[in-house]
């Protein structure tokens, strides 16, 4: 350091020390008799926190210690209030204390700090409303508080907060570390897409078409996103007409965002609904609060709820709307004051929901939007009656006064039918073979039987590279413990997770196995659907699931967002009922076909195996049912447009418009192939 920046900052501690100084130093002088610097001895009756004790007052602050990143975008903190008790609402609780200690946490009303208090100090907004409790500066101590990001909506504007680099890190993580490599941008024209409906809207090609909020299409741009995926392409105008929807996508193409952008931009530019800012009356205590979301999205699994919680902080950065999570088996306590603190979007489980509603925490009344993540998964026969309570019988609006928004990579027609009485007039849209599975990933069928399973495994994980991770699924949580000791006993770094372990359990396994220390995860169906962990690069079905649908969403955690990966699946005869699904997902994919499974599939034609759809679903076979809009079929449906984004429907192009992008697709992996390694010589009779 130079020695007029030592002199230069040695000033700047003066400046700093007679800006706090206070009115009981003789004089305001800070020298003692003989002239010398005074001690830093703390001004009588005033606190000085030990972060600002000798250092400069926050305006002269440079920007390595101030959370904002850029100083010149940082507005002008209005001037410390000369003496602020002079200024705050004299109805302020009594037991606040006068001398304001910014360590104080205690009772008073926090959230709904009403805009009146700081007029005096300035007209701007953006300090007067919330200005100590949601996050804006803190005028009173003149320091940006750690949640300076936060921003809101006041006078019917939005005013986003600030830019805050360290956030942006945790939030977005390195700025060239986003992954999303292997989609395959230029070929989108290739992808079959079907809208029907009534009036559908157009997609768009591009973010810059949706005449995207700025706030928002920054944060998408921070998120590594350039281009929209096909479903976003569809989804974002149509939600943006205010349509309901029934989006059917492959596993990985984007979904979350497909519902995800067009809500968020609503909230942005309308803002939240008037009368609702009414109904907390400010000067309640948090308490007496009651979290009334504009948004509900409802999730089948808490980790997946978790996820689409993340996924939506990152694009409510900086914006008036704050994203909440509710799920079971977590501290409901710490929920409780979670939703209450700030709720516009609202994450949840169906069963922690309804339990938050029964204690009068959440209302439902200001409900704009509904959407129902993996719907086939809740409206199946385990989710349908909280659904229904959810919806039907709680204080939401009814389908005509809120938009309804469904996504999944299945939709079976009896799940369609049922869907109806949440939906008005909707649009389903499919996108790129939905029902189906992307040829990004590899499907191997290797014939085990059940004895056989354990050294089978064991042969696979010793054969793979070591890079990427690998999620093994069976069917049930006794299976899962089993395996799991046996694959610690043969020294696998192995992890598993399923719904008898304890939230924390779950969440420290999941944890594990997305940072690598754990790279082998044991799981059952609660990890089948919607998780999105980058680098699994082998879904092992060691127990294949009883319906066909399950199987597309276990194997779609991998090979996501254009990425490759390898499914291997462990079939013998008690699989028998899921053969003629599985034949026509991997016909549908480009896949290899074992000629032992073609056998058996004949076979189970013969003996009248799978003619009984799994769980009920009305499946039946594969090969139309659950991709297509059941209202085609139906006797005197009329649609006035019905639209494919491309001639060749059947492009052989994937979910992102690789054409034959799969490396593994039909060649041996080293470790099974045709003829399978543990099954029956192919060609002869399975039975
Ligand atoms: N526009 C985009 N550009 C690049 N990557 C994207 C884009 N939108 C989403 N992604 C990434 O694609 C991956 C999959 O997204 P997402 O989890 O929403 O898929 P999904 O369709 O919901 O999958 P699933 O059916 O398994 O629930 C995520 O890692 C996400 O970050």
């Amino acid at each position: 350091m130079s020695t007029t920046d030592q002199s230069q900052k040695s000033l700047h501690n003066d400046l700093a020390n007679l800006s706090l100084k206070d009115s009981n130093r003789p004089n305001g002088s800070n020298n003692t008799q003989d002239g010398a610097a005074a001690p830093k001895a703390r001004p009588k009756g005033k606190y000085i926190p030990p972060y600002l004790r000798g250092k400069p007052t926050f305006a002269s602050q440079t920007s390595d210690d101030s959370l904002v990143d850029d100083p010149a975008e940082s507005p002008n903190f209005p001037p410390r209030a000369a003496n602020y008790s002079q200024t705050r609402d004299k109805s302020f609780p009594a037991s606040r204390p006068d001398n304001l200690d910014p360590n104080y946490r205690g009772a008073g009303p926090r959230d709904n700090f009403p805009q009146s208090r700081f007029n005096s100090q300035n007209d701007n907004p953006a300090f007067n409303r919330n200005t100590t409790w949601s996050g804006r500066n803190d005028t009173r101590f003149n320091r940006p508080q750690r949640n300076n990001f936060l921003g809101m909506w006041a006078k019917g504007k939005h005013f986003p907060g600030q830019r805050n680099p360290k956030y942006e890190f945790t939030l977005f993580g390195p700025p060239d570390g986003v992954e999303h490599t292997g989609i395959n941008f230029d070929k989108y024209d290739d992808i079959p897409v079907e809208a029907s409906g009534p009036n559908v809207p157009p997609p768009i090609t591009n973010f810059e078409d949706a005449s995207l909020n700025s706030l928002l299409a920054e944060n998408i741009s921070l998120s590594g996103f350039l281009t929209p995926t096909p479903v976003q392409k569809w989804s974002i105008p149509i939600c943006s007409a205010q349509r309901d929807l029934m989006a059917c996508a492959q596993t990985g193409s984007g979904k979350t965002g497909g519902f995800l952008f067009p809500i968020l931009n609503f909230a942005f530019d309308i803002g939240p609904p008037d009368d609702r800012e009414n109904e907390n009356v400010p000067g309640i205590s948090l308490r007496q609060k009651i979290a009334m979301p504009i948004a509900l999205i409802l999730s089948p699994t808490r980790e997946l709820a978790t996820q689409i919680y993340d996924e939506a902080r990152k694009y409510c950065y900086r914006s008036w709307v704050r994203p909440c999570v509710v799920y079971g088996g977590a501290d409901i306590n710490q929920q409780i004051i979670g939703a209450k603190r700030g709720c516009d979007l609202l994450v949840a489980t169906p069963g922690r929901l309804v339990d938050m509603i029964q204690r009068g925490v959440i209302s439902l009344k200001y409900i704009q939007f509904l959407v129902l993540d993996e719907a086939d998964r809740m409206l199946d026969m385990g989710f349908e009656p909280q659904i229904r309570r959810i919806v039907e019988q709680e204080d939401m609006p009814g389908v005509h006064l809120r938009q309804t928004l469904m996504f999944s990579a299945t939709f079976p027609k009896n799940i369609q039918i049922l869907a109806r009485d949440f939906l008005k007039e909707y649009v389903f849209l499919s996108v790129g073979r939905v029902g189906s599975t992307s040829e990004n990933i590899t499907q191997k069928i290797e014939y085990v039987e059940e004895e056989d399973k354990f050294s089978a495994l064991i042969d696979i994980l010793n054969s793979q590279p070591d890079q990427g991770l690998t999620l093994i699924f069976v069917e049930t949580k006794k299976m899962a413990d089993i395996l799991h000791s046996h694959l610690i006993s043969q020294s696998f770094q192995c992890c598993s997770i399923h719904g008898g372990r304890t939230q924390s359990e779950r969440e420290y396994a999941l944890e594990s196995f997305k940072n690598g220390r754990a790279p082998v995860m044991v799981a059952t169906a609660v990890a089948a659907r919607g998780l999105d962990i980058p680098n699994v690069t082998h879904v092992i079905n060691f127990d294949l699931p009883s319906d066909i649908d399950d199987y597309v969403h276990r194997i779609g955690r991998t090979g996501r967002a254009g990425n490759v990966g390898i499914a291997t699946s462990f079939f013998n005869r008690g699989n028998r009922n899921i053969v003629r699904g599985l034949v026509g997902i991997l016909k549908d994919a480009n896949q290899e076909i074992p000629s032992w499974l073609n056998i058996v599939l004949r076979e189970s034609y013969d003996f009248g195996y799978s003619k009984t759809a799994p769980r009920g679903r009305g499946r039946g076979g594969y090969g139309g049912g659950s991709s297509r809009d059941y209202r085609e079929n139906t006797k005197g449906a009329k649609f006035n447009h019905r639209s494919k984004s491309t001639a060749n429907v059947r492009s052989g192009a994937d979910q992102y418009g690789n054409r034959g992008s799969n490396p593994g697709a039909n060649s041996s992996y080293g470790y099974g192939g045709a003829p399978p390694m543990y099954g029956p010589d192919s060609g002869s009779s399975w039975f």
